[in-house]
């Protein structure tokens, strides 16, 4: 498979996703000729690309740095932002640099928070590593870090350069790993492609190997048609005024499942969960069919990722919840499905049908105050 394919992300400065094999010969290009000094983020496990992106950077005359990071969600704190912003200081880095963010979706959602940061903005080109992070997370440039309280509650919209997916990356991941990055693919059929649904369902052996679904063209089409979903919506709608919020769908409890488990779960896994809670809320709320349901749940149980939680989390949860960035004030928000492509908002529902939505996706009985709320 040689194939390239190029989307462009409108917006005042457009940038492309390039999607492919080996692609890192395309990173200085990207960088511009403005640059002379270059910071790599990554974790150790992508310890080996760094070091041949910065090889490959001080070869094309580059004053090149390296920093590893911790590893996952771990590295999403604002010590490790500070750290970076130590490492940038000490190297003089100018608004005329550049970071590189190597790795999954929290090390490009860490290495775009530095670079909104520091001097108030810097060149990022983010080089993801996930199949998550080259379908969602590395494009669109909403970058973060979470605090004790939840996930992604400090953060800026600061677009990449570019974003280089390279496929062959992909053969290294865990299986689990890999597929719970399909949660956020499968999001994408929901929200508005469903031809994604049909090919998910039609190579879910595929899919679960990372080696074969790296080398397949049904892979490469998947990545394509799910960027092309996220770069129309933040082309049209950056800052989230609006249409951006159908991005989040399956994340208000997904995100609130994250925080519960202390970080321990993927976050392609809780998404997973929180699109079948919130389809079974749209479902209650006389929204949407219960085939439709019925297909989330099969779809992802397919690629053996959870669409069931522990029954005795709820108030924790709805805390959780309450802190999702759609929420305004008291009002708890949620994107919601009236069909499969048809994503609207769900504002303030009733507090018995958040809980009886929990009691549809509840491993047992729900053991809390739940029932009675
Ligand atoms: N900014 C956004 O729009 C956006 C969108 C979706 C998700 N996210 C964020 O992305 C994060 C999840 O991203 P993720 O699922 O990529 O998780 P991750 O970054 O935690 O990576 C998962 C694991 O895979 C390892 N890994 C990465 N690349 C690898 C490779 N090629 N081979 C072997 N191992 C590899 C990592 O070291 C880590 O252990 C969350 O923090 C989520 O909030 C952000
Ligand atoms: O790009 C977006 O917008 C999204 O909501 C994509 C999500 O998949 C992603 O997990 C995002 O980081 C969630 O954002 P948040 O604003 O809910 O923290
Ligand atoms: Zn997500």
């Amino acid at each position: 498979m040689s194939d390239v394919r190029r989307v462009t992300v409108t917006g005042e400065r457009p940038y492309d996703v390039v999607i492919g094999r080996n692609l890192l010969a395309e990173l200085p290009a990207t960088l511009g000729e403005a640059v002379r000094r270059v910071l790599v983020v990554h974790p150790a496990a992508l310890a080996t690309t760094a070091d041949v992106i910065i090889e490959d950077l001080r070869a094309h005359g580059y004053e090149t740095f390296g920093a590893e990071v911790p590893d996952a969600e771990e590295s999403k704190t604002a010590q490790v932002a500070a750290f970076l912003w130590g490492v940038l200081g000490q190297a003089d880095f100018t608004r005329s640099d550049a970071i590189v963010a190597v790795g999954g979706g929290a090390t490009t959602d860490l290495g775009g928070f530095v670079a909104a940061t520091w001097l108030r903005g810097i060149r990022v080109v983010q080089v993801p590593t996930t199949v998550l992070a080259m379908v969602d997370a590395a494009v669109g440039g909403k970058t973060g870090i979470n605090t004790a309280e939840g996930k992604n509650l400090v953060g800026a919209f600061h677009p990449p350069a570019a974003v280089l997916c390279d496929l062959a990356a992909l053969e290294s991941m865990q299986p689990f790993d890999f597929v719970a990055g399909l949660a956020e693919i499968v999001k994408a059929g929901f929200i508005a492609d469903p031809r994604i649904l049909e090919l998910v369902e039609g190579n879910v052996d595929l899919l679960k190997d990372p080696v074969a679904a790296a080398r397949s063209e049904v892979l490469l089409e998947l990545v394509e048609r799910a960027v092309v979903v996220k770069a129309r919506v933040v082309g049209e709608d950056l800052k989230e005024a609006g249409l951006r919020e159908i991005l989040n769908y399956g994340h208000t409890f997904g995100h609130a499942v994250e925080h519960v488990e202390r970080y321990q779960w993927r976050h392609g896994a809780a998404v997973s969960v929180g699109m079948v809670y919130v389809a079974e809320l749209a479902r209650l709320a006389g929204r949407l069919s219960d085939d439709v349901v019925a297909r989330h749940r099969a779809v992802l149980t397919s690629l053996g990722l959870p669409t069931t939680y522990r029954g005795d989390r709820w108030e924790r949860l709805l805390t959780a919840m309450r802190r999702d960035k759609k929420t305004r004030g008291d009002l708890l928000r949620f994107v919601v499905l009236e069909d499969i492509g048809k994503p609207v908002r769900l504002e303030g529902p009733d507090p018995t049908l958040l809980a009886a939505a929990y009691a549809e996706i509840a491993e047992g009985a729900v053991t809390s105050s739940a029932v009675s709320l």
